[in-house]
């Protein structure tokens, strides 16, 4: 008899940053594009296929393009891609590529950041050699860039993060960025997110209550079957919020992420919660340098670490964890939270 079904919902996340004038899409010196966007779907799909996901869904703004992938999601920006893929997904493995296509399409090509993250892992021993150990994959990594790896927390909450940033700041706005990544969910809530009780994915968009959980979002869902969830959302104002959800009992697990204004993070944190009712998780708050010169004060009073030493802050939870590194261009935050049964 083989092993029973698993999926590894938990992603890789992959962050890129390219140097240039981003202003405009339009040309120039070199005659091509400053912008990623210019980059053929094509081009995009060959791209995914190396790394075993594809496009499901797109929908764009003024300022990003956000696919819906087999694998979870990508956000194409001027100067910024994001890379988000679970299961067995071989992320490390579109670097190069990517590089290529920058320079061969647009006036881009230099890599001034690069973020590589992930959590542990609950099957390990199912991923690709490489990515079955963050050493492995920092070596990976290494073999391009002189970054650095970190990791935080302990044991099967651990999160791991290789940083890279070139010398001279980047030509880009502030900006930052919520992770929340959930296990152990309510199963009840994970039924929604089944064909057998959700008629669509706008269905269990709005039953899930997922529709309201950041303000004034369009959004662009797809409900697997027998079951499993996807959505990428956009504002007006250009941010984007992002869910992936494994509902399946024995391995369950939510990702939320978004990059609205750092002051609406705790809000968003106790609806997300409120939403899908964790056993477990995990936060990751990045806060570009710019936003903490500009109000220092203002960002440490609704920061996280502000918040998660007030004992009331998520109801019905134990902090277990909290670390915060300063890197070269942003302020990095993890706390772990467990679900408090005493
Ligand atoms: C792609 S989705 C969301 C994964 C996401 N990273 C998360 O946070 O859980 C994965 C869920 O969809 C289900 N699924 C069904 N068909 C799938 C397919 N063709 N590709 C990937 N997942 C599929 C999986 O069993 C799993 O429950």
């Amino acid at each position: 008899m083989g092993d029973p079904f698993f999926y590894e919902g938990a992603e890789k996340l992959l962050e890129v940053w390219f140097t240039g004038t981003v202003s405009s899409s339009e040309d120039s010196g070199g005659g091509r594009p400053t912008d990623l966007r210019a980059i053929p779907r094509y081009e995009l799909d060959e791209l995914l296929k190396t790394i075993g996901a594809e496009i499901i869904s797109v929908m764009s703004s003024s300022t990003v393009d956000a696919y819906v992938l087999s694998e979870s999601s990508m956000f194409v920006s001027a100067d910024r891609i994001i890379l988000k893929t679970c299961g067995t997904t071989k992320l490390i493995a579109a670097i190069c590529p990517l590089v290529k296509l920058t320079k061969q399409y647009t006036s881009l090509g230099e890599i001034t950041e690069l973020y590589y993250s992930r959590k542990e892992f609950l099957r390990p021993d199912l991923q690709d050699p490489v990515y079955s150990s963050f050493p492995i994959e920092s070596k990976q990594l290494d073999t391009g860039f002189d970054g650095t790896a970190y990791t935080f927390g302990e044991g099967d909450r651990r999160w791991y993060m290789y940083a890279f940033t070139a010398d001279g700041s980047r030509n880009a706005a502030a900006s930052c960025c919520l992770e929340i990544m959930m296990e152990q969910l309510d199963p009840a809530v994970m039924a929604i997110f089944t064909r057998k009780v959700s008629e669509s994915a706008k269905c269990a968009t709005e039953r899930s209550g997922i529709d309201k959980l950041v303000v004034n979002l369009n959004i662009d869902d797809f409900l697997f079957d027998p079951c499993g969830y996807s959505m990428n959302g956009l504002t007006p104002a250009g941010h984007y919020a992002t869910i992936h959800i494994t509902p399946e009992s024995a391995f369950s697990y939510v990702s939320f992420e978004t990059n609205v204004p750092l002051d609406q993070y705790p809000a968003i944190v106790k609806r997300v919660l409120a939403a899908f009712r964790p056993g477990k998780f995990i936060c990751a708050v990045h806060a570009d340098n710019k936003i903490n010169d500009m109000a220092k004060e203002e960002s440490l009073r609704l920061g996280f670490i502000k918040l998660a030493e007030e004992t009331d802050t998520f109801e019905g939870f134990k902090l277990l964890d909290i670390e915060a590194i300063s890197l070269r261009n942003h302020r990095l935050s993890y706390l772990s939270f467990v679900q408090d049964i005493t």
